[in-house]
């Protein structure tokens, strides 16, 4: 009967913890119930972006939970400390936005309640190796996201080479049996590689679609952890889950966090994961019903066991958008959009005043210019609306790749010189001329791959002239060349040194006892062939320049394109066409 004091106060305040955790507990576990998606920050941006203008809500409160309200799902998410993105997201994704602070005193409890929780995970995961961010994780990695409707039509820009291999590889995973008959391999996994924005998502969305697949995603970097074996422990978990829910397509965004070189002496703990994903591409685990596909704009830094066929069959490149494409793209975006009759018109002026555009900054440009309009109580997308999201676009744009006309401009006479020699010594040989940059190169003419016995002096001395063409065709016209052609440079020396070194063997002198000679050899055939290539480009003059014109306008001229400019009768001027 007797209470005995000392021992109520002792167990007292335990006992009003347990209760404040238990009520705490039950509203966490009764928020949770319905389908509410714990996922990292970047997943949420990915789901914002990935909806394509489909309606969606965001919630933010006070306490920096960010609730994403999608048609079918709802994805929770922590806005990272200090973040501007969501203000960004809201802008560009044009999507509801609602700002809560709970009730006066909600976000206070909420907020201890937070950091109850936040401690007490924290605890078990010192105490486990994880379990508090795993089980989170593992959870939105298991379960499917949802796909847009989309399909490969509704990417725009694609190369006709690409679109054919994509819809090839499709057919084959689409009948497995069929293709094994014929001795065909289902590809297991795929790589698109391009800069950001071009589509690389969006395309795996599609494929997915196609295959009529599960989509599970997840950025490379949520496996980045701290805790020894517990992004393995995700690739495992997410692998699995797909596997019990195949037909699967698993796509990994930014996978050189993920499946980035190893170094000699790299943290252990990011070499386990990638080797969990090593093993469970490959080693033993029947996947079949599974297409991974992965995606970055960093190729080069993936390690190359990573990139192994039977891991990776096919790498595509999704590069930035020529002008085809950007209006392509152009197309798919103002679907379902009011435009005034001016602006339809000039769609294809847009199309060609949006050099460097990615697929993404041309849907957040109608975006933009769509919420404009409707500030404006417009119906309709006027002229302004477009020039206004033009501006603010341009001045948004994170990256580089806007190029100013300057630049392109000079990148188009530097290819158009190299397609026209070679276009001129060698009709057929160009394949393609481009001033859409790919990698490091600003732009690129290539070459019909052939197995070209380059033997004869005067093919090579033809080559050499093709690679300095660039840089010549900027001097002539420009009054000097970049430091961009010092690659160009580069290759031409080591052919010419080939050349000096095989010649002077041939006519009975030793190498090392010749040293002046061969300088002297080499800068002869180097003086030849820069001669050539300036001659070549004046005896053209009128060719060149539509190549120049034509270049700035598409961006991209296929092999024939080139041919038909350069052996165009009308640009043709006899009285200066001396060829060498
Ligand atoms: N080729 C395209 N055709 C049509 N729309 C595109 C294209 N590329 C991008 N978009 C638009 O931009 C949005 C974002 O593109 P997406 O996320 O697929 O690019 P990404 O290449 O995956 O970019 P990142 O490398 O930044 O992840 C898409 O949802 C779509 O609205
Ligand atoms: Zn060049």
């Amino acid at each position: 009967m007797n209470s005995n004091p000392k021992f109520v106060s002792k167990i007292l305040p335990l006992f009003a913890a347990f209760m404040v955790i238990i009520t705490l507990t039950v509203t966490f576990v009764v928020q949770n119930t319905d389908d509410k998606v714990s996922v990292p920050f970047s997943s949420l941006v990915k789901s914002i972006e990935g909806l394509n203008g489909g309606e969606a809500t965001l919630i933010e409160k006070m306490d920096g939970t960010l609730v994403l309200e999608t048609n079918d799902s709802t994805f929770v998410s922590q806005v990272p400390p200090g973040s501007q993105m969501v203000e960004k997201l809201v802008e560009k994704y044009n999507i509801n936005y609602e700002y809560t602070n709970n009730s006066k005193y909600g976000a206070w409890i909420l907020g201890g309640v937070l950091l109850l929780l936040m401690a007490t995970a924290f605890v078990i995961q010192k105490k486990t190796g994880g379990i508090g961010t795993g089980n989170r994780m593992k959870n939105s990695l298991s379960k499917p996201t949802p796909l847009p409707s989309i399909t490969l039509a509704d990417v725009g820009g694609l190369q006709e080479e690409m679109k054919e291999e994509i819809i090839q590889t499709l057919s084959i995973l689409k009948n497995p049996e069929k293709s094994s008959k014929m001795g065909i391999k289902p590809p297991k996994g795929i790589l698109l590689y391009g800069p950001p924005g071009t589509g690389k998502t969006l395309l795996a969305q599609a494929i997915a679609r196609e295959l009529n697949a599960n989509f599970f995603s997840a950025s490379g970097s949520a496996f980045n952890e701290m805790f020894i074996g517990v992004g393995a422990s995700r690739v495992r978990s997410l692998f699995q889950s797909a596997r019990k829910q195949g037909p699967a397509v698993i796509f990994i965004d930014e996978v050189d966090a993920l499946a980035g070189k190893r170094k000699p002496h790299g943290g252990e703990e990011g070499e386990k994961t990638l080797t969990e994903l090593l093993v469970q591409l490959d080693g033993g685990h029947s996947n079949d019903g599974i297409l991974f596909i992965a995606a970055t704009n960093r190729k080069d830094m993936l390690d190359d066991a990573f990139l192994r066929p039977g891991r990776i069959d096919f790498s595509f490149n999704v590069p930035l958008p020529d002008t085809k494409g950007r209006r392509e793209i152009i197309d798919i975006h103002i679907k379902g959009k009011n435009l005034a009759d001016n602006v339809v018109a000039a769609l294809d002026d847009l199309a060609e005043s949006t050099s460097g555009f990615s697929g993404a900054e041309l849907h957040s440009l109608f975006e933009t210019a769509s919420r404009r309009a409707l500030r404006n109580g417009q119906d309709f997308i006027s002229k302004s609306d477009i020039d206004y999201a033009l501006d603010r676009t341009i001045l948004g744009s994170t990256s580089r790749t806007l190029q100013d006309a300057d630049t392109k401009r000079r990148v188009a006479i530097h290819e158009a010189g190299h397609a026209l020699v070679s276009a001129v010594t060698k009709p057929g040989s160009v394949r393609k001329a481009t001033i859409i940059p790919r990698g490091q190169a600003l732009g690129y003419v290539a070459p019909i791959p052939k197995e070209l016995q380059l033997s004869t002096h005067s093919d090579l001395i033809d080559r050499i002239a093709m690679i300095l063409a660039g840089g010549v065709a900027e001097r002539m016209i420009l009054g000097e060349h970049s430091i961009g052609v010092s690659g160009d440079v580069q290759q031409a020396k080591q052919i010419i040194e080939q050349m000096v070194d095989t010649g002077l063997l041939q006519e009975g002198f030793s190498l090392t006892f010749s040293k002046g000679l061969k300088e002297t050899k080499m800068q002869e055939l180097f003086d030849n062939a820069l001669e050539k290539s300036e001659m070549i480009i004046n005896a053209n003059r009128n060719q060149f320049e539509r190549l120049v014109d034509e270049l700035l306008k598409k961006e991209t001229l296929e092999g024939s394109e080139v041919d038909e400019i350069v052996q165009d009768k009308n640009g043709f001027r006899e009285d200066q066409y001396i060829m060498a």
